[in-house]
């Protein structure tokens, strides 16, 4: 007997159909003499949906109430799942996060989960009951209700696996693993046995949304065995390994594991602004101070050394707040220079640890673009990933040339 948390996204509780596929596969793992806690999203489009309700009638809704109108979402899941369980003749309680005790701190819409009351949900599967919980929230020490950001759901999941020390977290979702890349973009992209920790938090942070990254980090710190499945066919899926577990009989790691990809950035630039000590701090810090969050930077070498140019990237959803602050503080605080933005932009990512121990990957992720005509705006590199910056309208295009060049695509890999 195993003890699963099994996590069932959007999609996969996308319609009454679904619900009652998703209930039959549950009583299966249950038939089959395992313990089973489900974690439910809201219905794929409804989150969604309830944060257009809000902006229509208050384009600045404050979090707290955000919180309460969105969590309603995954209410409404766990009652169908459960209701479907019982029709099954599963036994099987739902829960809302602050009845399960997911206790968090009290920062509304991006919460973080401090501990888990797990009694409950322990007592419901000593009693051989399904406990069906709503992901995506929690409660804080005053009772109100949180959310845990957008996707979290994942995370739910993998908080619960590590607080009742289960054998497994399953994420049940609309593919059937991880990919080499998107699938939906890229059609020659690869289902992967393994993917390690390491990797999965660079892919999740440069954009790949298949997983939520703090569930990734979560399931690293606490050593939770995460894999990720489809909720529609069956399959192995991808085990997320520790890093040390990665498949020892391969003498090298392949170069690339992954591309990551995302349009949900836009690019800022100071041109002219002097180079002396102390500017990069005069432009970051009201931004900072707006908490908002600054991915790539750069600042071009100073031709004469007196004058240079200073880009960098933030969310898209920040992109009209930082040109605010840039031209109503920076520059009146710098005395000159000019502000110029570029929300149209996209961020491509090659990861892997096998980059490590090789050179080369950037000139080739250079060479490949440029045979495509791709303009690269901006680069920015780490151990195991490289990124650059091209136009939006590029971002398909670049992904699908490298995934071939890299040999990533599936006649390459199967003819191996
Ligand atoms: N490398 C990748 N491998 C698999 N899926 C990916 C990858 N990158 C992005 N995706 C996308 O992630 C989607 C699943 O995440 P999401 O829509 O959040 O599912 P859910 O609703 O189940 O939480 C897939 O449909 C796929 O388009
Ligand atoms: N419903 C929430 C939480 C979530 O995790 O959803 P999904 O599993 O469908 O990505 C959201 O849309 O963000």
């Amino acid at each position: 007997m195993a003890l699963y948390v099994q996590k069932f996204g959007g999609t996969s509780v996308g319609s009454v159909e679904r619900i009652k596929a998703v209930a039959e596969k549950v009583k299966g793992f249950r038939d089959a003499g395992h313990q089973v806690v489900v974690v439910v999203s809201a219905m794929s489009g409804e989150t969604n949906r309830l944060i257009g309700l809000a902006n229509d009638i208050n384009d600045e809704p404050t979090p707290r109430e955000l919180d309460m109108l969105v969590s309603t979402g995954e209410q409404v899941t766990i009652s169908l799942l459960t209701m479907a369980l019982h029709k099954l003749g599963v036994p099987a309680t739902s829960y809302t996060g602050s009845q399960v005790g997911i206790m968090t701190d009290s920062a509304h819409t991006k919460a973080r989960i401090q501990r888990i009351e797990t009694e409950d949900m322990r007592q419901d599967l000593d009693d051989g009951q399904v406990a069906v919980v709503a992901g995506f929230q929690g409660v804080d020490e005053e009772g109100n209700i949180t959310t845990l950001g957008r996707g979290g759901s994942d995370t739910t999941g993998v908080a619960l696996a590590a607080a009742l020390n289960a054998d497994e977290c399953q994420i049940y979702t609309d593919v059937d693993g991880v990919y080499t890349t998107d699938p939906r973009v890229c059609s020659q992209a690869q289902r992967l046995d393994t993917i390690t920790v390491e990797e999965m938090l660079e892919l999740a942070s440069l954009g790949s949304k298949v997983l939520q990254i703090r569930a990734v980090e979560f399931a690293g710190k606490y050593n939770v065995p995460l894999r990720v499945l489809s909720s529609f066919q069956d399959g192995p899926g991808t085990l997320i390994v520790a890093d040390s577990d990665k498949d020892e009989d391969s003498m090298e790691e392949p170069l690339i594991s992954g591309i990551a990809f995302t349009a949900n950035e836009a690019k800022l630039t100071l041109l002219n602004t002097p180079d002396v000590p102390g500017v990069a701090s005069k432009i970051l810090g009201p931004i900072a101070d707006a908490n908002i969050e600054i991915d790539m930077i750069v600042q071009n070498v100073a031709p004469a050394g007196d004058y240079t140019d200073f880009t960098f990237t933030v969310a898209k959803g920040d992109y009209k707040l930082t040109l605010k602050i840039l031209e109503e503080q920076v520059l009146p605080a710098l005395g000159e220079g000019e502000v110029k933005g570029d929300d149209k932009i996209a961020k491509v990512s090659l990861v892997g640890v096998g980059m490590r121990s090789h050179a080369g990957v950037a000139s080739k992720m250079f060479r490949v673009l440029s045979e495509e005509n791709i303009n690269i705006r901006m680069v920015s590199t780490s151990e195991i990933k490289i990124s650059v910056v091209v136009d939006e309208k590029q971002m398909e295009l670049a992904v699908r040339a490298l995934h071939q060049a890299f040999g990533l695509d599936k006649n390459d890999i199967e003819s191996e």
